[in-house]
């Protein structure tokens, strides 16, 4: 039997979800709005649990955020990754500042001041058509499928709106044996691939060009690479680093995927040294095809971890800039501590996590760094990610 609650629904929480309150009980209620009235169904309902997850089903009264979902096959019920396309574009980035802006409370101790910013061209195409990448599911007709969150249920899907138009196309014509995943890769210079295997996304090499505020480059990426998903994330995310790191001396870049941010900063002419575990342990072959022609870069395959406490210390980097990019889960406190014993006098951290950066924020603190400004990107629009960029110095 499902329950069934009427709640009055309150701020927007981490995750996609915003905060309710039921017979004293924290409920996280997805497809609804801060101010909104809504009957939402428990998905998680066990009589022990602090919390409840539950799902919006009638809208009792409608924020005037709401707007129809910008794509049929998602929303209430449907299937996930655009858990935002129920809210109005700029009420999405208010959202996401909200959500910073508790999480530098909550973990970092600290106040928020930046901004979430669009993306140049977000607005015009109404925070649709920018994903560079997507992925899906072969279904048992062999056509692309996404699951409906907390259901594990598969969805034939009908279009893909987030995508680029050439990269919506690409995966809407493609099929493949039932189960099989299904990639697709559309490059800034007009490249689309479709992959169904790691070792045949490993093999097929691609160009990206990056046309950034001191210049263009162009990066040699293969499609199993790391790259950022949306169309103008490279030089939105590449600007950001160039005007927070020292102007000049050597450059640590932790977590560097194919190089988007150290080739512009090597191509300044500044010692760099790359950090990237994808290929695990060996060269990372992107990195290194991209840092080939640039002398005094290095690319070095290895975990970000044991290279801060094996190789790193033998190095002078009291003249350097880190840059900081991990995955979702953040740095976390050992390679906070083993990052603060080299003694760099700047760090330029890029997050795609809120509460990672807030509490690894804390972390710097305490280490000896003081957090000079943050900003935030909305380079995911629909979704509730958002990309924060944070400077800190030494003390
Ligand atoms: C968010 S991506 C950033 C890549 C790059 N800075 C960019 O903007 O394209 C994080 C990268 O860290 C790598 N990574 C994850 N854990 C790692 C670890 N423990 N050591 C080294 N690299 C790691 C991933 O393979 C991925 O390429």
């Amino acid at each position: 039997m499902t329950t069934r609650i009427q709640v009055e629904v309150g701020k927007p929480a981490h995750g996609g979800h915003c905060v309710a309150r039921h017979e004293g009980r924290a409920v996280f209620v997805r497809d609804a709005l801060p101010g909104e009235v809504v009957v939402a169904e428990v998905v998680q309902d066990d009589a022990d649990a602090r919390f409840w997850r539950a799902e919006t089903v009638e809208v009792l009264e409608a924020s005037p955020d709401r707007v129809a979902h910008p794509w049929s096959d998602a929303g209430a019920g449907g299937v996930g990754g655009a858990e935002l396309g129920h809210v109005a574009l700029p009420a999405q980035r208010r959202w996401k500042q909200a959500v910073l802006e508790e999480s530098f409370e909550r973990f970092a101790g600290i106040p928020f001041e930046g901004t979430v910013h669009a993306a140049p061209g977000d607005d015009a195409r109404e925070g649709l058509a920018y994903r560079t990448r997507v992925s899906a599911v072969a279904g048992g007709d062999g056509r692309p499928t996404m699951t409906v969150p907390g259901t594990g249920e598969r969805r034939t899907l009908t279009s893909m709106p987030l995508a680029t138009p050439e990269a919506e196309a690409a995966l809407m014509g493609a099929t493949a044996d039932p189960g099989t995943r299904i990639d697709v890769t559309a490059t800034s210079t007009g490249e689309v691939v479709v992959t169904t295997t790691g070792r045949e996304a490993r093999r097929l090499w691609l160009n990206e060009r990056v046309e950034h505020s001191a210049g263009e480059l162009g990066y040699r990426v293969r499609a199993a690479d790391f790259w950022q998903v949306h169309r103008e994330a490279p030089r939105v995310l590449v600007d950001a680093v160039m005007s927070r790191v020292l102007e000049d001396g050597p450059v640590l870049d932790l977590y560097s995927g194919a190089g988007l941010l150290a080739l512009p900063l090597a191509a300044q002419g500044r010692p760099v040294v790359a950090v990237e575990a994808a290929d695990g342990g060996k060269a990372p072959a992107a990195l290194a095809a991209n840092l080939r022609s640039r002398p005094g870069a290095e690319a070095v395959g290895d975990d970000v971890r044991r290279f801060l406490v094996s190789a790193a210390p033998e190095r002078d980097w009291t003249q350097a800039s880190v840059v900081l990019d991990p995955p979702r889960s953040g740095a976390k406190a050992r390679n906070i501590a083993a990052l603060a014993a080299l003694g760099a006098p700047r760090i330029v951290y890029v997050a795609c996590d809120p509460v990672a950066l807030a509490r690894d924020t804390a972390l710097l603190r305490e280490s000896g760094y003081d957090l000079l400004e943050a900003d935030a990107f909305d380079l995911f629009p629909m979704t509730h990610h958002i990309e924060t960029v944070a400077s800190f110095a030494l003390r």
